[in-house]
């Protein structure tokens, strides 16, 4: 085995050629072959071809051996000397041997299969050693001797070509396998080297996953070497110092932010308060405005009650002064008839009879329209005949129309010649009732001819000094003073002891006035002194409001009513005597008429005039250049009369209001004003208020 094939097949060669007497101490083969055994090189031979059948085996092309046609060279070369050694062996190689001859075999050459073809000759059968010959194998041997000769180096020659060929195809296979196994290892080592290296990268995964795995949750990287701490620990303060310094600057950002949000929470802390408070405002207005509106309507049905109830009450009076109008006219026809011409009813007689007192005036009717003309200027009124029955001649959107009135008064008219005219109602006061008002646009001079300035009073202050002054110290009457304000189309109490509150106003009975205001109040006047302080505490009462044409304009009606009673018993019912002084309030925005380019020039009533007068702008006022009619405007429509209770209130026949029930010497209500004598909170002086006094 520690041969190399080229050397063992040199061996191989040698002992063929020294195929001698195998004790061969007289041959020709030289050294070392001599000394080899034939059984020994049989031996090496089997150990080469074991060996190198083995190799063949372990590169895995074993199945070659067994292919048809292909029978490996080492084979036949083996079989081919096993049959030769086999013929050495036999008793007839032997003999050749001992004569000297070549080996006469019937070999064959190596069948395809590698089968030794050995076929055995008569002669050669016959040959074997330790066997006579016989004579006739005597005669023929030298003929068989070459024959034997001849077929020994026919098959001399192919053996050894045959070595030939076979020692080129060992080292042919040599090479192949040699290339085979560097093949081999290659690819095995390459499979070996990528197994590896698949294998460590897996390990390096690994390693990386547990390292990774350790660092994050394990006990922490391995103790390093005091350098690499120290190292590592100051990277650590680095890091440690730049997120201290991130956290401060955050710390400071948020901050900002925090003042900035404590800002804004501020902000709309303020915004909602005061979008609450704008909501509870507006949702208070609202509710007053709601209020207002039920107030409203509530007063709209009151007064729709009031109306119908005046309308009532004025149809049954005017059939009642009808029917006393007829009465009266009829008595007057009888008594002149009854005298002839010129006569003249007696002194006693020139009234209606008892029972009708003071009805034959009324015959001109009940109602005195007075006009007094305000200082100024007035673009509608053309002309003014003034005095008793003087007349008003006013153009106003090319319509002339003139009017008839009880009385005219001029611009320059004082106050003494107004009231002059008033002077003796009171005279006639008892049992019967009267009522003066004022009526007119905005800024004529109603209040100014009523109440008048302290320096230069009107109407309601001068009569009532004139009525006092009739009445004297020891007067048999005693007076009561009330005072109401219809503002809104609601009435009020002037005079209240507490806060004005709204009264309700009924139809009463006839016998008992008519019209009653229910719970107003009813104070007694001793005196002219008490009168004034009482009218001043009503009028500071009173609801004023600033228009846009007179700034001291006022915007309800006042009314001031002064009963007059018998002082002394007994008091018969039915002899009170009441005075109604009514201020108006002013009509604002001037009702429009339709133009009209006609003139007339009749005369018109004193209803028609205060109809006409109602919307007026400037009614009183100077005179217009004569002849010169303003010309024609286009129609305007604005608003009539705002309210039923404007209407004129002399129309309704002057209803008079009353008490539903006597007034009490005492208020019922208390009184604020304290004991100790401490200033009225109504403003009422010393004596006035019931407790005071
Ligand atoms: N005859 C007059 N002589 C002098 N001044 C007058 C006269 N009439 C009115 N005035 C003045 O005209 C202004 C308006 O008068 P007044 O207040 O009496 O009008 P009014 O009709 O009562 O108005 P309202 O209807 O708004 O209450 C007042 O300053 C008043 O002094």
């Amino acid at each position: 085995p520690d041969l190399s094939a080229p050397e063992l097949w040199t061996e191989l060669t040698g002992l063929i050629g020294s195929s001698e007497p195998e004790n061969g101490s007289e041959s020709g083969a030289e050294g070392r072959a001599a000394a080899v055994s034939l059984e020994e090189a049989l031996l090496r031979l089997a150990e080469f071809l074991s060996v190198q059948l083995g190799a063949e085996e372990s590169c895995g092309s074993p199945a070659d051996l067994g292919q048809s046609g292909e029978v490996p060279p080492l084979l036949t070369v083996t079989s081919q000397l096993l049959a030769l050694l086999a013929w050495l062996r036999s008793p007839r190689g032997r003999q050749a041997v001992l004569q000297g001859t070549q080996p006469a075999p019937r070999v064959r050459p190596p069948t395809p299969d590698g089968s030794t073809s050995q076929e055995e000759s008569p002669s050669h059968l016959a040959a074997v050693p330790g066997e006579p010959l016989g004579d006739e194998a005597q005669g023929q041997q030298p003929l068989q001797l070459e024959d034997d000769q001849r077929e020994w180096q026919r098959l001399e020659q192919l053996i050894l070509g045959q070595l030939e060929e076979l020692k080129q195809q060992l080292e042919q296979q040599e090479e192949e396998l040699g290339r085979l196994r560097l093949g081999v290892g290659a690819t095995d080592s390459e499979k070996r080297v990528q197994h590896l290296t698949l294998e460590n990268e897996a390990l390096k995964q690994s390693l990386s996953l547990m390292r990774d795995l350790l660092l994050h949750w394990g006990p922490g990287p391995p103790t390093r070497a005091p350098q690499e701490e120290a190292e590592a620990l100051v990277e650590l303060q680095g890091r440690l110092q730049e997120a201290q310094d991130t956290t401060e600057a955050l710390r400071a950002q948020l901050g900002v932010q925090e003042v900035q949000l404590q800002g804004l929470q501020g902000a709309l802390q303020q915004l909602q308060q005061e979008t609450e408070q704008n909501c509870r405002r507006e949702l208070l207005q609202m509710h007053g405005q709601l209020a207002g509106l039920r107030a409203r309507m509530a007063s709209l049905r009151q007064g729709c009650g009031d109306l119908r109830g005046l309308v009532s009450t004025f149809t049954q009076s005017c059939q009642g002064s009808l029917s006393e109008a007829r009465g009266q006219v009829s008595w007057a026809l009888g008594a002149l008839s009854s005298g002839g011409p010129g006569t003249q009813l007696p002194e006693g007689q020139q009234g209606p009879p008892a029972g009708c007192p003071g009805r034959l005036p009324e015959l001109k009717g009940n109602i005195r329209v007075l006009c007094r003309l305000r200082p100024g200027t007035s673009s509608s009124l053309v002309s003014v005949e003034s005095g008793p029955g003087g007349t008003v001649t006013t153009c106003y959107r090319g319509r002339h129309r003139r009017f008839r009135l009880d009385w005219v008064f001029p611009p320059d008219a004082s106050q003494e010649e107004v009231t002059a005219c008033f002077c003796k109602l009171p005279a006639s006061l008892t049992g019967t009732g009267v009522c003066i008002f004022t009526y007119g646009q905005t800024g004529t001079g109603k209040t100014y001819s009523m109440e008048g300035p302290p320096e230069d009073p009107g109407i309601v202050p001068r009569a009532l000094q004139s009525l006092f002054r009739e009445m004297g110290a020891g007067r048999q009457h005693r007076v009561t003073l009330s005072m109401v304000e219809i503002y809104n189309e609601a009435v009020r109490d002037l005079l209240a002891p507490g806060p004005p509150e709204r009264l309700a106003v009924r139809q009463g009975p006839e016998a008992q006035g008519g019209i009653q205001v229910a719970g107003l109040t009813h104070w007694d006047v001793p005196n002219l002194e008490t009168l004034h302080q009482m009218l001043k505490l009503g009028r500071s009462n009173r609801a004023t409001a600033a228009t846009a044409m007179n700034q001291r304009s006022s915007r309800s009606h006042a009314l001031v009513t002064l009963t007059l009673r018998a002082a002394t018993p007994p008091r018969a019912p039915g002899t009170a005597g009441t005075l109604h002084l009514v201020d108006l309030a002013g009509s604002e925005s001037p009702r429009g008429q339709r133009t009209s380019g006609r003139q007339s020039a009749h005369s018109s009533s004193p209803s028609e005039w205060v109809k006409w007068s109602w919307g007026q702008p400037g009614a009183a006022g100077s005179r217009a250049p004569p002849g010169r009619p303003p010309p024609s405007v286009p129609t305007l429509r604005s608003p009539g009369p705002p309210a039923p209770l404007r209407r004129p209130l002399a129309a309704l026949h002057v209803p008079v209001l009353t008490t539903a029930r006597a007034r009490p010497s005492r208020p019922e209500r208390a009184c604020p004003c304290s004991p100790e004598w401490r200033p009225c909170p109504w403003g009422l002086g010393p004596g006035l208020c019931w407790q005071r006094r």
